[in-house]
């Protein structure tokens, strides 16, 4: 995956937060971003994930399974815990059944399995968070981004966060990360990122460089399976409401329709599902339905 000259700023005359970034993630690493405090970690996590575009410049080869934790997860939504799982793992292409085996799974890893029937909005904030962790783990992502997605979680659930990246890297995918212990997953990042002054640099991790392993991997090859079953996929369309103007720029360009009862209905194509309900969650829209054509789930 490859960003090129990205730039991203707020409003039109906005200052930039990042300007000229250009970089090669590199596949099969753990990559941490650092900086300080308003920085632009957080721009440049949602850029990675697709959950942003970039004002200007390019992000090209994103893997098609990229999952995203933000950094305040929108806990307002009209779910029980396993059934926004169960929505999110059929958005990324697992079949129901599938879907909910995962969703039990995670929730049962992350030491939640006994709020999966309770609604989002009545869940604890770290109880919160461990959805918020277990939504991007349901479909083996080749790209998995964490922002701040330790926070608030139990020592338990931060543990097995540790063992859930690490199977990840296991598995070769790229994970990369924000997190204010500086001590996060200490002796595995590989490559890391500083963020300051609107730029994006390589920095050399003391312990790379001390084993003299590479700080840097070779041109992206981060896997793009589909988990999509064989067949063309169909449209996607999620029914929203938010009582504003949606996001500008959002991934996939939707075609936008009035739904029922004041909800809008976004179609966009399967490949960029994902990253559109990453985007309207970020933004903290009500997601009523999902669903393909004819299929409601
Ligand atoms: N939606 C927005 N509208 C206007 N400005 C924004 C918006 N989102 C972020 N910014 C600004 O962009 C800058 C970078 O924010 P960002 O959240 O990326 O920083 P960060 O390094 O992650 O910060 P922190 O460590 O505090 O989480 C900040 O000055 C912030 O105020």
């Amino acid at each position: 995956m490859r960003l090129e000259h990205v730039g991203r700023r707020h409003g039109l005359r906005g200052p930039w937060v990042l300007r000229e970034v250009s970089l090669t993630l590199p596949a099969a690493a753990l990559v941490r971003v650092v900086g300080t405090n308003g920085s632009g970690k957080s721009t440049l996590l949602r850029l990675l994930a697709g959950v942003d575009a970039p004002t200007e410049g390019r992000v090209g080869g994103r893997p098609a399974r990229t999952a995203y934790v933000p950094e305040r997860f929108p806990a307002a939504l009209p779910f029980t815990a396993v059934d926004y799982l169960v929505h999110l793992g059929r958005v990324q292409g697992l079949g129901r059944a599938a879907a909910r085996a995962r969703a039990g799974e995670w929730l049962e890893r992350f030491g939640a399995g006994e709020h999966a029937g309770t609604e989002l909005a009545a869940l604890s904030k770290g109880t919160s968070q461990k959805v918020a962790v277990a939504q991007a783990l349901l479909a083996d992502p080749a790209l998995l981004v964490l922002d701040e997605a330790w926070t608030g979680l139990d020592t338990g659930a931060r543990a097995e966060l540790d063992t859930a990246v690490r199977e990840r890297l296991a598995e070769g995918a790229t994970v990369v990360f924000v997190d204010h212990d500086p001590r996060r997953l200490e002796g595995e990042a590989l490559v890391v990122y500083g963020v300051g002054e609107g730029r994006v640099r390589e920095q050399t991790p003391p312990v790379a460089a001390a084993a003299g392993l590479p700080v840097a991997g070779p041109e992206p090859t981060v896997p793009r399976v589909s988990v999509t079953p064989a067949g063309p996929a169909l449209p996607v369309r999620i029914t929203v409401s938010g009582g504003r103007s949606l996001p500008s720029r959002l991934p996939g360009n939707p075609t936008t329709a009035p739904g029922p009862d004041g909800t809008t209905l976004l179609t966009v194509d399967a490949a960029h599902s994902d990253a559109l309900l990453g985007a309207l969650l970020a933004a903290s829209w009500h997601v009523h339905h999902l669903g393909t054509e004819g299929v409601r789930v």
